[in-house]
């Protein structure tokens, strides 16, 4: 299967240091949300990995973070295409879960989801943490720009890495 698996914030949507606490602070990057459509529509099966430390800081609940969640999927739906399986972590950094990215948890739940290998598929993310998770895994890292991407390119990525500017560009790329 054509697998993608995508971080969040920072990818999908705009990211912030004060987190994304509302479903009003979730707003997609440009283009995002048409990429992830037309790779669907091209056989692509576009899953998401991310790191929700902020429902274990209590700064948004559960259902906020599932409503971000659905209202990705409706906005993808508008343009003829689907979201795959969203898995984050809930958890802090400090509760030693196996999901936090780096770890790659999360990756693991996906393929298992999907009984797919994880070996060369692209995970898309912002951040040292996403591009650690999928050299863990065999997966292959992908930097986007956008986000927290160009402070993660100054402090140095993975030789492996591959690098665009945004979500859009890499749908240009593999469609
Ligand atoms: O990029 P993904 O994985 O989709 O989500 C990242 C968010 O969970 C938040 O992750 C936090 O890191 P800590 O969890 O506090 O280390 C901070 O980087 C926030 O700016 C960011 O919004
Ligand atoms: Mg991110
Ligand atoms: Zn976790």
């Amino acid at each position: 299967m054509k697998l993608l698996i995508l971080d969040r914030d920072g990818v999908i949507n705009y990211d912030s240091d004060a987190y994304i606490k509302s479903l009003e602070e979730w707003v997609p990057i440009p283009g995002s949300v048409e990429a992830i459509a037309q790779l669907s529509k091209a056989g692509w099966t576009v899953a998401v990995a991310t790191n929700q430390s902020g429902i274990a800081r209590g700064y948004y609940s559960l259902d906020t973070l599932e409503a971000m969640h659905t209202r990705l999927r409706a906005l993808v739906a508008e343009q003829g295409g689907e979201v795959g399986h969203i898995v984050y972590c809930p958890h802090g950094p400090d509760e030693g879960c196996a999901c936090r990215k780096p770890k790659p948890g999360m990756l693991l739940a996906i393929a298992e989801h999907y009984q797919a290998a994880l070996g060369g598929v692209w995970f898309v993310g912002d951040s040292q943490g996403d591009l650690q998770a999928a050299l863990a895994v065999g997966a292959r890292p992908v930097l986007v720009k956008t986000g927290k991407g160009e402070r993660t390119l100054e402090k140095g990525v993975p030789e492996t890495t591959l690098i665009f500017d945004d979500l859009a560009a890499i749908a240009r790329e593999l469609i």
